[in-house]
């Protein structure tokens, strides 16, 4: 039976995902903050996995995440259409600059800033989570913390949902192993100035465990 990798950043998250699902329906790992060790680190599982003969049917990034609150509140659960690469880039007297736009060749870009998370594993979701929000999930390395930040990130992704750090990176462990990806996140916190102390972490925790019911079904997706 081909299994289910479902990564998180930090071990509470990781605990919140098991807490919602069936034993043995998914390996649940946390690797970590951010896109470089999230990325890198689902990659050697990817690795280890399909040298062992045992490749995973899919990859899953989750956890908890800030929302944009015109599109979901506080405590609601996401669901990334694609993952953007929201900093990876260039800033200049005109803006921001996306590295695919800063004139490289296309062969140092990999799949570019935006990946697309796999149709068959984001309809099973959605299937299984139809309070959901869909839509773009940025990826940042330095969370957004400030009115003018949160306002030119608006700006930049007008049907972006929601933030967190490790998205892309694992996307992009996952598109080069060839394993189909998804983002499923419940919001910790609103995107603006930052105000760590109003985070709803232990909601957004709950929220996350009552999602993670819907991850069985993501398994048998595209079978
Ligand atoms: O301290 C705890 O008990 C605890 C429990 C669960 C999660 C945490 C985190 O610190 C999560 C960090 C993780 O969350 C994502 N995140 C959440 N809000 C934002 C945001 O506004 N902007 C970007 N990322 C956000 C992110 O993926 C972090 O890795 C602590």
């Amino acid at each position: 039976m081909t299994l289910l990798l479902v990564v998180t950043a930090v071990p509470a998250e990781a605990d919140a995902v098991r807490a919602g699902l069936p034993d043995g329906a998914a390996t649940v790992v946390p690797v970590g903050v951010g896109p470089a060790v999230a990325g890198a680190a689902t990659a050697r599982l990817l690795a280890l996995a399909e040298a062992g003969g045992r490749p995973y049917a899919g990859v899953v990034s989750a956890g908890v995440a800030g929302g944009f609150t015109d599109h979901v509140a506080v405590t609601g659960t996401v669901l990334g259409s694609s993952a953007i690469a929201a900093d990876l880039g260039a800033e200049s007297p005109d803006g921001f600059i996306p590295v695919d736009r800063l004139g490289m060749p296309a062969e140092l870009l990999g799949a570019g800033t935006t990946l697309t998370a796999d149709r068959d594993l984001l309809a099973a979701l959605r299937a299984g989570l139809p309070d959901a929000t869909v839509g773009p999930i940025l990826t940042v390395s330095t969370v957004t913390g400030t009115t003018a930040g949160t306002a030119e990130l608006r700006r930049r992704h007008p049907d972006a949902v929601a933030e967190a750090m490790e998205g892309y990176g694992v996307a992009v462990a996952a598109a080069q192993a060839t394993v189909p990806f998804v983002e499923l996140r419940t919001i910790s916190n609103p995107i603006g100035p930052r105000d760590r102390a109003a985070w709803r972490l232990h909601e957004a925790l709950q929220a996350l465990t009552v999602a993670s019911a819907a991850l069985p079904a993501v398994t048998t997706a595209g079978n």
